[in-house]
C-alpha cells in the first residue's frame, strides 16, 4: 500500500480545465476553511446542516480516545473465548468497516441485508463465539434493527444471555442507546453525532467492530492525520483540491460518471465505501455524480469509457485512469471525503443531506402496513424460471420471453444514461449474480451500476431519485426457500425484503423512470436463464 495520499490527473486535457478551479479553490482558502469546519462553505442554505456535519475533518485527533477502549474490550471478549464478530449496520455503519477489516485480512460477518438466507447462514455460524455489534446512528434503521432481534432470540435460544453478547454503537440520544441502556447490553459506545453516516469511516461506527475484529484502527487515524497536513493547505498541488476540480471539470463537460478500478492500491473493496460518500452526497436536485464501480481495468465502463464518464484509478496510474489517487487506507478515506464536500461546493449542493432516500423507506413502509404484506404482484409474463414485472407502458403487447422484455425495457435508456442493476438476492450465495454487470455494460453500451439490495438503498439510492435524471433500473428478486420471523414485528425478513424492492420499485417508476423487475422463481435456475438471455439480447441486437 502507497504510504503517501496523492492524486495524479493523468489526463493532460483534464488536468488543463481542472488548474482554473484548483487555483480558485487554493485563492478562496476552501481547504484550510474546510479543516476548520468553516460551514458556510456550500452557501447559506447548506449552512445548518453543514455546522452539525463537519467534525469528520479532525477524527485522527478527537478519536484517539476510543483506541484504548476498543483494545480492553477485545481483550475482555477474547478472554471469554469471543471472537467472531457480526456487524449489523447498513450503509455508513458497515461499509467502513467491511474495507477496513477486509484490508486488514481479518474477519468481520457483515450483516447488511434481508436476505432471509444469508441471515440464516451468518446465525448458523459457531455462536457460542459470536458477539453482535450493533451500528445505527439514527438508531431506528430497520434491517439493523431485525438483525437485533433475530440474533438477541437466537442467543437465548442457545442459551446464551444475549445481553453479554450485545454492543451498540449509536449517536448519543438515539432511541438505541435508551433501548440498549434499558436492556443492559455489554456496552453502548457513542459516536461523534456532528459526522454523518457516510464520513464516519474514522468514528466509532468504523473504528469499533474493526478494531475488535483485530484490524490495526491505530494505524488508520495515524495515516488520517499525516494525509490532513496536504489536504488542509490552502494550495493548487493539494491533492483533494485537485481531485474535486477535476471531477467537477469533467462532470461540467457531461461526465457526470465516475468509474472506479482497482489497480493494486492494496485496499480490499475500496469502491463500496466510496461509492455511498459520492452518490449520497452528490446525488441530489437532479444533478450530482454517479459512482461507477468496476470489476478491473479492461472490465466494460473503464475500458471503453465514452464521454460521460471519468475513470479512476484505486491505486497506481494506469493506461486508461484519467485520473489516479493512491494512499494509504486511513489517507484514501480522508482524501476522498475533503475532495467530495469541495466537489459538492462546486456543483452547487449540499454534501452533507440525503433528501431522496427517505421515500423509498415510505414506500417499503406503507407496503408492509398494507392488506399481507403489500398486493400480490401479477407478472406481465413468466419464461421458465423468470417473471417478468414491468413499471411504466414500456413493454409492449407481444413480448413473449425475458429477452424480449430486456431488449424492449433497454431500448427506454437514454443516450449516455445509465444502467442501474439492483440484485436483492443473497450477496454470498447468489454472488455470480454480479457477472450481470460486465454482462450487460458489454452488449449495452452502457455506463453500468451493480448493487445488492438493500444494501444499495443506503448507498447510492439517493443518486438514483435524486441525482441525473438517466438511468433505467433492472431489480432482481428470488424465491426465498425459508423465510425468517423477525421477534416482536409484524412482518417477516422476506416480507421486508421483498417490500424494500417493490417500495423502491414504485418509488422509481413514479417518477417516470422505466423498471423491471425479474423474479427468480428458482434462484439458481432463474440465474442461469437470465445470464442466456443478456446473451441472447445480442444475437436479437445483430438480426436488427
Ligand atoms: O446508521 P444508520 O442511522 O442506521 O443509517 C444507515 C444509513 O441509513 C440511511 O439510508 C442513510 O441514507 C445512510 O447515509 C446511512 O448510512
Amino acid at each position: 500500500m502507497a504510504t503517501e495520499t496523492s492524486v495524479d490527473i493523468r489526463d493532460v486535457a483534464l488536468a488543463a480545465e481542472a488548474r482554473p478551479l484548483v487555483e480558485q479553490l487554493a485563492a478562496d482558502a476552501v481547504a484550510g476553511k474546510l479543516a476548520a469546519q468553516d460551514a458556510t462553505l456550500w452557501g447559506p442554505d447548506a449552512e445548518s446542516e453543514a455546522s452539525i456535519r463537519l467534525s469528520w475533518t479532525t477524527l485522527h485527533e478527537s478519536s484517539r480516545p476510543l483506541l484504548a477502549e476498543i483494545d480492553a474490550l477485545r481483550a475482555e471478549l477474547h478472554a471469554e473465548g469471543l471472537d467472531r464478530i457480526v456487524l449489523a449496520g447498513m450503509g455508513g455503519s458497515s461499509l467502513a468497516p467491511e474495507v477496513i477489516t477486509a484490508t486488514a485480512g481479518v474477519p468481520l460477518v457483515v450483516l447488511d441485508t434481508t436476505d432471509p438466507g444469508q441471515v440464516a447462514d451468518a446465525l448458523s455460524g459457531d455462536l457460542d463465539r459470536t458477539v453482535l455489534v450493533v451500528s445505527s446512528k439514527s438508531g431506528t434503521t430497520v434491517e439493523t434493527d431485525s438483525h437485533r432481534r433475530i440474533f438477541e432470540r437466537a442467543f437465548t435460544q442457545n442459551g446464551i444471555d444475549p445481553v453479554t453478547r450485545i454492543i451498540v454503537v449509536t449517536d448519543p440520544g438515539s432511541p438505541m442507546e435508551s433501548a440498549a441502556r434499558e436492556a443492559g447490553y455489554r456496552k453502548v459506545f457513542t459516536a461523534d453525532p456532528h459526522v454523518g453516516g457516510r464520513y464516519s469511516a474514522l468514528t466509532a461506527f468504523g473504528l469499533v467492530p474493526s478494531g475488535l475484529a483485530g484490524a490495526d484502527v491505530a494505524a488508520l487515524l495515524d495515516d488520517a492525520a499525516a494525509a490532513f497536513r496536504r489536504l488542509s493547505t490552502n494550495d493548487a498541488d493539494n491533492p483533494a483540491l485537485q481531485l474535486a476540480a477535476a471531477l467537477g471539470a469533467a462532470h461540467a463537460k457531461g461526465a457526470e460518471k465516475v468509474v472506479f478500478a482497482d489497480t493494486g492500491s492494496g485496499i480490499k473493496g475500496f469502491g463500496d465505501w466510496v461509492e455511498q460518500l459520492i452518490a449520497e452526497s452528490t446525488g441530489k436536485n437532479g444533478t450530482g455524480l454517479l459512482p461507477v464501480v468496476v470489476e478491473n481495468t479492461e472490465a466494460p465502463g473503464f475500458a471503453d469509457a465514452g464521454p460521460d464518464a471519468t475513470t479512476v484509478a484505486v491505486g497506481p496510474g494506469v493506461n486508461g485512469a484519467r485520473i489516479s489517487t493512491t494512499g494509504p487506507l486511513g489517507g484514501m478515506f480522508l482524501l476522498w471525503e475533503f475532495a467530495t464536500a469541495v466537489a459538492g461546493r462546486l456543483l452547487g449542493i449540499d454534501p452533507f443531506d440525503q433528501p431522496d432516500v427517505e421515500a423509498a423507506k415510505k414506500a417499503a413502509r406503507a407496503l408492509l402496513d398494507g392488506p399481507a404484506g403489500g398486493p400480490a404482484a401479477t407478472p406481465a409474463l413468466v419464461d421458465g424460471s423468470i417473471e417478468v414485472h414491468a413499471s411504466g407502458d414500456w413493454l409492449t403487447a407481444g413480448v413473449g420471453t425475458v429477452a424480449e422484455a430486456l431488449r424492449a425495457f433497454l431500448a427506454t435508456a437514454p443516450e449516455r444514461g445509465y444502467l442501474s442493476v439492483q440484485a436483492y438476492l443473497d450477496r454470498l450465495d447468489d454472488a455470480s449474480t454480479a457477472v450481470l454487470r460486465p454482462e450487460l455494460a458489454r452488449r449495452t453500451g452502457l455506463q453500468t451500476t451493480f448493487g445488492w439490495g438493500p444494501r444499495f438503498l443506503h448507498s447510492t439510492g439517493q443518486y438514483h431519485k435524486g441525482g441525473h435524471q438517466n438511468g433505467v433500473f433492472l431489480q432482481i428478486t428470488g424465491a426465498v426457500e425459508a423465510d425468517l420471523e423477525v421477534p416482536d414485528r409484524p412482518y417477516t425478513l422476506a416480507g421486508l425484503q421483498r417490500a424494500q424492492a417493490l417500495g423502491d420499485g414504485q418509488v422509481l417508476a413514479d417518477r417516470g423512470r422505466p423498471v423491471l423487475r425479474l423474479h427468480l422463481t428458482d434462484r439458481a435456475a432463474g440465474l442461469v436463464e437470465l445470464v442466456k438471455a443478456v446473451q441472447d439480447l445480442r444475437s436479437l441486437e445483430d438480426r436488427a
